[in-house]
């Protein structure tokens, strides 16, 4: 996942778009990057870093203009390399820019595609990339004898959504034109609208998340609908079309255990709503398996799993206490590239109160455990500070498939539970006991924060993947990929697919 924003203003927007990656930070860590529009000309800064680190003042005030958009990246495909960080910039048709949250599952072939029948070049394995070189062709299309208006540019998304696979919530911006956002069929990802009114006129604000609205005085005015195409005009004109042909909501229910802040509403569900009923569902389980009379106290292990722990303890009538505390200047572990950086960094974020754990029964409470980096540190160190018995329990059901739309979740052999028992899990974290959510009580979780959820991209749970279109080959690809680093070069891709320069007949 990455965090993105789009804004069209009548005044100058990079101070807007700089304080909105910082509302979305959290979602991603590793780069970020800003284009403005004025005029005709783009205007662009990014690099790898923190918010905070990639701008500096001079930076800033080079990013003219009242429309703009934004992204902090946490790669999914290609690498962390700094040519990957976003938005991307295509000059042909108009000029266009564009930042991307989510990851396609067809963009090594598409990128072939590009190059043989499109003739056009892509210099980044990002498949964001792609994408925009996508979105750039379509747009051409559409307006082959034909002005750039609106209704061509719902016709290049149309087009678009018939062929990419994946996940995708876009903000693009075409020069002098306007802001164009949307979103993939299923809305995996989540996108969201917002206006304020100023005696300028009216600005309007895309953005990953409600947080990033609220916190910069936004009115929330929806979700962006799965599927639909939302473009907004240079003088503040907005308008929207559905692109797709049969669009169906799917949410990533991991947005909902980690991704999102809890302050999010994100289609229509409140994200901390959704974190208090998973506390409740998991005691409601940890009643039916566990004599809870052996637990002396709750702890969250924090940041990401406070509200589901405080319900939990609640409904269990336990003392909830805070046992580990965290450095708050240590970014989120799961996030960053590389295990051994992200084990050692556990051990720096997070530190025992040992008063609170000497002789005691503990029940730690995390939202997933994903490849057990965190967990089987913290069960370590609630040992090391005098536990007497340490249970841990997760929020989210075992994560046992890897994710292809955004979470870097990509190899089978990373996962802790993929192939082991619960039993095994709990060996391997060297807890005393472990209970896991169950993946229904998950989707119940959501949806009582908005009944009108009915399905869940919930693949990393289930190995259902909801485009379709993902089989046991593509899984092995994407993990010989990983563990064979070197980019495919194009050249052997092409001879691999028998595909000629020749422009297909
Ligand atoms: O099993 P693992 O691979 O360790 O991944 C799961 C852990 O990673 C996340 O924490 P993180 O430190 O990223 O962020 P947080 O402070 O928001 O909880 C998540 O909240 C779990 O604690
Ligand atoms: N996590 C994401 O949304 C990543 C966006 C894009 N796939 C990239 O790798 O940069
Ligand atoms: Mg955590």
């Amino acid at each position: 996942m990455c965090g993105i924003a789009g804004v069209v203003s009548q005044n100058p927007v990079n101070q807007l778009i700089y304080d909105a990656l910082l509302l979305l930070q959290h979602r991603g860590q590793d780069a970020a990057g800003i284009a403005t529009n004025q005029g005709n000309k783009f205007y662009m800064h990014k690099a790898n870093g923190l918010v905070r680190d990639v701008f500096r003042t001079r930076n800033m005030r080079s990013l003219l203009g009242n429309m703009g958009i934004g992204q902090c990246r946490y790669p999914t495909a290609g690498s962390s390399s700094e040519e990957e960080a976003q938005p991307f910039y295509v000059n042909a048709p108009f000029g266009i820019t564009l930042a991307h949250n989510g990851n396609l599952t067809n963009w090594e072939q598409l990128k072939i595609e590009m190059f043989r029948n499109d003739r056009r070049h892509i210099n980044t394995n990002s498949d964001s990339e792609v994408l925009l070189n996508v979105l750039a062709h379509e747009i051409q299309q559409a307006t082959l004898g034909y002005s750039l208006d609106p209704a061509a540019l719902f016709k290049a998304v149309a087009s678009l959504h018939r062929r990419v696979r994946g996940s995708y919530a876009v903000v693009a911006q075409i020069a002098g034109f306007g802001l164009l956002a949307f979103r993939d069929p299923y809305g995996i990802r989540p996108l969201c609208l917002g206006v304020n009114e100023t005696d300028a006129g009216t600005e309007y604000l895309v953005a990953s998340e409600s947080v990033a609205l609220e916190g910069l005085g936004f009115r929330f005015v929806r979700d962006v609908i799965p599927g639909e195409a939302i473009f907004i005009d240079v003088d503040g004109n907005m308008t929207s079309q559905q692109c797709a042909d049969n669009p169906v909501l799917n949410p990533c229910a991991f947005e909902f255990v980690y991704l999102a802040r809890p302050d999010s509403v994100i289609d229509g569900a409140s994200v901390y709503h959704s974190r208090l009923k998973m506390g409740e569902y998991l005691a409601d389980k940890i009643k039916r398996e566990f004599s809870t009379g052996d637990i002396d106290v709750v702890m969250p292990i924090p940041d990401s799993a406070r509200p589901s722990t405080i319900e939990l303890a609640l409904k269990l009538n336990l003392d909830y206490r805070e046992g580990f505390i965290k450095n708050r200047y240590i970014g989120r572990t799961f996030l960053m590239p590389g295990q051994a950086i992200r084990r050692k960094s556990v051990r720096q974020k997070l530190n025992a109160i040992g008063s609170e754990f000497k002789g005691k029964s503990v029940l730690l409470v995390d939202d997933s455990i994903v490849r057990g980096t965190t967990s089987r540190e913290i069960v370590q160190m609630a040992r090391d500070a005098g536990a007497r018995r340490v249970i841990f329990a997760s929020a989210a059901p075992p994560v046992k498939f890897p994710n292809v739309y955004g979470i870097d979740m990509p190899t089978r052999s990373e996962l802790i539970a993929y192939g082991r028992t619960d039993e095994e899990v709990c060996r391997e974290i060297t807890a005393d006991a472990l209970v896991y959510q169950d993946l229904d009580a998950l989707k119940r979780s959501i949806s009582d924060a908005n009944p009108s959820i009915r399905q869940f991209e919930a693949s990393c749970f289930d190995g259902n993947y909801v485009t379709g279109d993902i089989s046991r080959d593509y899984l092995d690809r994407i993990e010989y990929a990983r563990g064979n680093p070197e980019p495919a070069n194009d050249d052997m891709v092409r001879s691999q697919l028998n595909l000629s320069l020749a422009p297909a007949d």
